[in-house]
């Protein structure tokens, strides 16, 4: 059972209405909530149970009523003092939370039968939360306050949640006092000459307290004796570290469980017996605890460092658990978060020579945030063990690697397919080799040409019916020189939007445009995404091959576009759309790095003759899937910098919806920011649906997107704009992803 004494969380005005106690429970998520009054008495208690009862016993219920009315106000509450064991009794039959009140009934604590979190200032962590990262400064500050400043500062950048420091009072910690070790032994004598040499007084503790509030950190304390305990209560911590040493010093762990404030425990040079006797301790004081697993030599041993003994601490205490490192390195606290460690706790020098053990086994600034990284991508790596969901990365490589049913041989709609008809085939495109039993005996509604896939819309054994669609601008659908035909045998676009690969770049246009032949419409061309050899243009590249080939490949897509000008009708120049380039295989750059790439950018267009088309810049989305895996793209992904390049050099935008939605969630900024800062520099639209920040292609209605909301923005902002739906596979079965998108844009377009 805990006693929490941060009872903010829980107390509402006495005045409150039904509706401002519900936000705080929804807030607070213990379904309950304290009505108190200017005196802090608290007059009643609100449960979700108790405003449902209310809610149906009202003829019109309001929400703005007060939610004393709706309040238990014979609530079950306990006097401060009451020991835990009787308090726990009180638990069960729906209470989960109990006010704890002085003598004049004003809350004090919260009582609650255990939980699996603790906050420390403005961090809290449980089982589900990123792991709470402590840089240990210790007395690494050599008695500096500069020096224990600075080590904040390092801190700070490397990213941690909680820094922390030790306190001695070495008159009332060491049994000769502050500084006659003479009679001690060889060791305690060095350590106690150590300290007497760097500990800060309180009031230079204090001083180091403050700027940590300044650079608002989190900072915890250990304190090494009760008198350093009430000097840190005085201060007001927000929690307290208990040192491996201090395990069995009863009187210390019960003095500070009364501070109210988590506490987190370290194990090492403990039996399990006094352990199970330090949490017996902190469990009858009703203290929030979190124990790590600890190994006390400087620097560990491996072999000794034993992380799998954190399952049981956490069997032990019931709680939350940890590990505070004192080995080399930092891929042991890496692993113990890959282990469950809720909590890392390891040492912060800026020179690992200094006099003392703690700096040996010390990070350096630089290795500490190399270890807040690493802890992070692990987290994120980690995952859940919910039903496994492909990524849109995998589901890409999936088309490329994995297998299709196909057909052996030409076969005919209205033919039933059988065994012979079919053999498996990469790519992966169409049904997949399992799905095999289902196609056999299936009437064909189309002819399937010998090598052909065979899709879903096989198994339904109807035809696709397509309609004829109308929307406020031109649409086009995305197409290849090898597909648009069979595409303008279903539908009517405004456009086609051809998509290149590099190998379409090689292919003769008479192989699919009889001479002289003119369609009767416009056309748009995208640039191809990779080319042989790994290459992706780049002209933000500071390689001169790279970027002078970009260059080079950029003038060929604008010289294709200027020839298939020729069979088709375009009263405007046709729109050519370019992953301009700027993207990095390990990281974002700054905003303020950017703009010189966008320099380079502009000094490698004004190379290309850009005669009779209207050259774009695609925007981007922050992990683009290129070459199988996930990269970063920089440029022409945040709106401000783009708009800038646009308003610089005079360009215009090629607007992918669901490129740039996934920006925003990266960037966690409203897309409507996005739309706002990029519509108007916007000449051409790609408009498809995005899931979270790496999920693109997505079918119109199955992501994130606001449709109604972008349909707004963009008859306002870009009203002539064409567009695509541009969805991930959206050509197989003859576009039917394009046409499924159609349909649902109807509403909004
Ligand atoms: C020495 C300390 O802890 P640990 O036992 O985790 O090293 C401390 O917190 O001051």
């Amino acid at each position: 059972m805990i006693l929490d004494r941060h009872t903010a969380p829980f107390a509402v005005d006495v005045q409150a209405t039904v509706l401002e106690a519900l936000r705080r429970i929804s807030e607070n998520q213990a379904r309950v909530a304290f009505l108190v009054d200017e005196h802090g008495t608290v007059r009643g208690t609100l449960s979700d149970g108790d405003v449902r009862r209310w809610l149906v016993a009202q003829p019109s219920p309001d929400l703005g009523a007060l939610a004393l009315d709706a309040a238990n106000t014979d609530f079950v509450s306990v006097a401060e003092g009451t020991p835990v064991a009787e308090i726990a009794e009180l638990f069960g039959r729906g209470i989960d939370r109990i006010p704890v009140v002085d003598d004049r009934g004003r809350l004090v604590a919260v009582a609650t039968p255990g939980a699996r979190t603790l906050t420390i200032g403005s961090r809290t962590v449980g089982e589900g939360s990123p792991s709470l990262i402590i840089g240990e400064i210790g007395n690494n500050h050599q008695g500096d306050v500069d020096l224990a400043k600075r080590l904040v500062d390092e801190c700070v950048s490397a990213g941690v949640d909680t820094v922390k420091f030790q306190l001695r009072d070495m008159a009332a910690l060491y049994r000769s006092g502050s500084s006659a070790s003479a009679g001690e032994d060889l060791g305690a004598q060095y350590t106690m000459n150590l300290l007497a040499k760097y500990s800060l007084s309180v009031e230079d503790m204090y001083r180091v307290f403050d700027h940590c509030a300044a650079r608002e950190v989190n900072v915890i304390c250990t304190p090494w004796d009760l008198p350093s305990a009430d000097a840190l209560n005085s201060y007001g911590m927000p929690g307290y570290k208990i040192a491996s040493a201090d395990l069995t010093h009863h009187d210390l762990l019960t003095r500070v469980a009364g501070f109210g404030a988590p506490m987190i425990v370290s194990t090492g040079m403990s039996t399990e017996q006094e352990i199970t006797g330090a949490v017996d301790v902190l469990r009858s004081q009703g203290a929030p605890f979190a124990l790590l697993q600890t190994q006390s030599t400087y620097p560990a041993p491996y072999k000794d460092v034993n992380l799998r003994y954190m399952d049981r601490l956490a069997e032990l205490g019931d709680c939350l658990v940890g590990y505070s490192g004192h080995e080399r390195g930092w891929h042991v606290p890496v692993a113990a978060v890959a282990r469950g460690a809720r909590i890392i706790e390891k040492h912060v020098t800026l020179d690992k020579t200094l006099e003392g053990n703690d700096h040996k086994v010390s990070l350096l600034p630089e290795e500490l945030s190399a270890m807040v990284r690493q802890i992070r991508e692990v987290e994120e790596a980690l995952g859940s063990d919910r039903p496994r969901e492909l990524s849109t990365g995998e589901l890409m490589n999936r088309v490329n690697l994995a297998k299709s049913l196909v057909a052996t041989r030409d076969l005919r709609s209205g033919e039933t397919v059988t065994a012979a008809d079919v053999e498996v085939k990469s790519p992966g495109r169409g049904l997949q080799p399992h799905q095999r039993d289902a196609l056999l005996g299936v009437t064909l509604h189309r002819d399937v040409p010998s090598g052909d896939f065979f899709y879903a819309g096989d198994l339904a054994g109807r035809p696709q019916a397509r309609s004829d669609y109308s929307f406020h601008r031109p649409w086009g659908l995305p197409v290849r020189f090898h597909d648009f035909r069979a595409l303008l045998e279903v539908s009517e676009p405004d456009f086609l939007e051809f998509h290149q690969s590099a190998k379409d770049m090689e292919l003769d246009l008479g192989q699919f445009f009889d001479s002289g032949e003119k369609l009767d419409q416009f056309f748009t061309v995208h640039a191809p995404d990779l080319y042989p050899g790994d290459f992706l243009i780049d002209l933000a590249s500071p390689d001169e091959e790279i970027w002078e080939r970009s260059i080079r490949e950029v003038q060929r897509v604008v010289d294709l576009t200027r020839d298939l000008r020729k069979h088709f009708t375009c009263d405007e120049d046709p729109i050519v759309i370019i992953t301009m380039g700027g993207f990095l295989p390990d990281r974002h750059l700054r905003p303020e790095e950017r703009y010189p790439l966008y320099e380079r950018v502009q000094q490698g267009l004004e190379r290309v003759d850009e005669e009779g088309v209207r050259l774009t810049a695609q925007t981007l989305p922050p992990f683009p899937w290129l070459m199988g895996g996930q990269q970063f793209h920089n440029l022409f992904v945040e709106p401000e910098d783009t708009v800038w390049f646009c308003e610089t050099y005079d360009r215009r935008l090629t607007l992918d919806v669901s490129h740039s939605k996934l920006a925003a969630n990266f960037y966690q900024r409203p897309f409507s920011e996005y739309l706002e800062a990029m519509g108007s520099h916007t000449e051409h639209l790609h408009i498809v649906d995005s899931v979270g920040v790496d999920g693109e292609g997505v079918q119109v209605g199955e992501g994130e997107v606001d449709f109604k909301d972008l349909a707004e923005r963009m008859d306002r902002l870009a009203p002539t704009a064409p567009f695509i739906p541009e969805i991930w596979m959206g050509h197989v079965n003859n576009g039917e992803g394009f046409f499924t998108a159609l349909d649902r844009l109807r509403e909004w377009f």
